[in-house]
This record gives C-alpha cells, structure tokens and sequence, in this order.
C-alpha cells in the first residue's frame, strides 16, 4: 500500500518510480516480469500541473496526450488514434480497441452519455455522491478481447465550492500508462469543474496493481535519481459548450476558433503539427509546435528533438551492421 500527495504529475511520477522500484514485489502476469504494489492512492493537488517531462530519462509524447484525451472525449474508437500512437494497434480486435474509453463515457449500451449525466446530476444536486462514469463492463470484458480497459470508473465531488475526482484503476502501467491516464483524467476533471462553474480540486487516482515491467526498471531508476521539477501549470481550460460532441470534432479538425477558445484551439493545433511531421513535413510541423503559446508547443518541440535524435541511432546502428 502507498500514498502519496504531490502538487504536479512530475513529482508524483517521480516519487511513484522510485517506490515501486523499492517496495514493488516481483510477479509475471502473461510471463513478463514486473514489480508490484497493490494499493496505491496518489493525490495530484493541483491537476493543471498534469504533464509528465523528466528528460532525458522520461519524455511524453504531448500530441498522442492530447489526441487520447479528445479521442476518449469525443467518445470515438475510430483507428485515427494509432496516427498517435502506432504500438496502440497492438491491442486491437479487428482494427478496433474494444476496451476503448469513449463510446463506455458517451454511449454506454448504446444508449446513455454517462459525461452529460454527470454533469447534469450535479448542476441539480451538487452535494451528490452519485456521480459516476462507468467504464469496466463484465458483458464486454470477459469475452477474451486483447483490449480490456484498465479504468473501473470515475467519480466526481463537488464539496466547499471545489469540483474532486476520483478515479479507480485495476491496473496501472507507472512508465507507459501512468503519465497519460493523468493527463487524459485531469483535461475531463477541468472539463466537469468549468461546465459545473466550481474550482478545480483535487484529483486522486486509486490504483490496484501499480507495477512496472523489468524492461523499465533502468529508466525508473534515473527518473528517481533526477532532480524533480514541478511541472507547469497548463493554463485554464476554457469551458466547451454542452454540445460537446460538436466542438470537439471541431477541435480535433483543427478549426476551433484561437480568439475564443485558445487553449482547445492550441491543442488542435498540436494534432495538426504532428500529422504534418507524420506526412514528413518537418519543418512545418516543427514551425507549427514552435509557434503555439505554453508548454505544449515546448514539450511537442522536445519531443521531435527526441524523435529525430532516435532516427539517427537506429540508422547509425544499422551502417555500422
Ligand atoms: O489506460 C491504461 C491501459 C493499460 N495500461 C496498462 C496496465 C497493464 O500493464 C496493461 C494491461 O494489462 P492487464 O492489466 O490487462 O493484464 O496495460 C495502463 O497502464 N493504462
């Protein structure tokens, strides 16, 4: 069991590496070999500070961050996502991720927008203790699909004037997985807190099994050993309009509009970059990320930094062979 309570992601990653590393007890589920801590409760006290970017050791790629989260919102499970994220396809059913988050949240047995529900429960009874997303389903989950969602569910509280979310994981990957379930969970917190017009508060992510596979142990270890800063605080998300859906489609197109919405505009904008870095257009792409105002155009920058400086040992690798 651990707990702990940091104010950005960054430092509770940090500390989380390095108690896993420590107190993790070794078991092989599917024969790879991970530590493992079972229960853990980690508090992020100020959910705007959600990107993950301890480098060298541990760099995000904030353009798949941002797609998942609008991918989860837009309640889509359209393959577009694996532009983003090529290892993704690994997990897919007949070029679909069954365990997909989105069509769970906005059309849960093809009937009900557990978002909407959420929201309108609290606008009428903000003291409720009712408000809960659903994602794990034992129809659809116990019939042997590879993609099987490591999210149970999500629970919101609006207390003293501040919005709280809770999330509970049965399962949670500390390299891949919990840098981007962070950032994906706190983008939806915001969203409820600016749609309910409350402070943001504090987010908490229970999780089951916390572990970490051998193959990153090394690279934990040097995330543990660095210096912690904190990350920054992305600026305010600017509520969206209840028709979610529509804005949404509109952001991941790329033509949100900057002068109203300039943080969602900005995250289109990372996607745009990154198709035209896709498309082999580098210098635009890079141009694009170089341009956008905050953090994310920083961390894309450093990501294609990253990128190109892994191309060039792959390919000097394989001359000298
Ligand atoms: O949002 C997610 C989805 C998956 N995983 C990781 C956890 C496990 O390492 C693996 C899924 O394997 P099982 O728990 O289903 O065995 O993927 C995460 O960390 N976060």
């Amino acid at each position: 069991m651990i707990t702990l309570t940091a104010t950005s992601a960054n430092e509770l990653f940090t500390a989380v590496c390095g108690q896993v590393l420590e107190q993790g007890h070794r078991t092989s589920p599917r024969g790879q070999l991970t530590k493992e801590i079972l229960g853990a409760h980690l508090t992020l006290t100020n959910p705007r500070q959600r990107f993950v970017a301890v480098p060298p050791a541990r760099l995000l790629n904030p353009a798949f961050a941002v797609a998942e989260v609008l991918w989860i919102l837009a309640g889509s499970d359209e393959p577009w996502i694996f532009d983003f994220n090529r290892n993704l396809a690994q997990y897919a059913d007949d070029g679909r991720l069954r365990g997909a988050y989105g069509p769970r949240i906005r059309l849960w047995r093809g009937e009900i927008d557990q978002l909407t529900g959420v929201r309108e429960l609290l606008r009428h009874d903000p003291d409720s203790r009712q408000a809960v997303i659903q994602l794990y389903d034992p129809q659809l989950d116990t019939q042997g699909n590879r993609d099987v969602p490591c999210t149970l569910n999500y629970r919101f509280f609006v207390r003293a004037g501040q919005l709280h979310m809770h999330t509970t994981m049965r399962s949670n990957d500390v390299w891949l997985g919990l840098p981007y379930d962070l950032f994906a969970a706190t983008i939806l917190h915001e969203l409820m807190a600016g749609w309910l017009d409350v402070d943001l508060g504090s987010y908490h992510h229970h999780v089951d099994s916390l572990h970490l596979y051998a193959h990153d142990w090394d690279g934990a270890a040097e995330v543990a050993r660095t210096p912690t800063a904190a990350s920054t605080a992305m600026p305010p998300l600017v509520a969206p309009p209840d028709d979610l859906t529509r804005f949404l489609g509109a952001v991941i197109a790329g033509e949100a509009p900057m002068d109203a919405d300039p943080i969602w505009h900005a995250m289109g904008q990372v996607l745009e970059s990154y198709r035209r870095w896709n498309s082999g257009d580098r210098t635009s792409a890079t141009a694009l990320a170089d341009s956008l105002d905050g953090d994310l155009g920083v961390h894309l920058h450093a990501w294609y930094e990253h990128l190109t400086a892994r191309t060039h040992v792959t390919s000097t690798k394989a001359a000298i062979r």
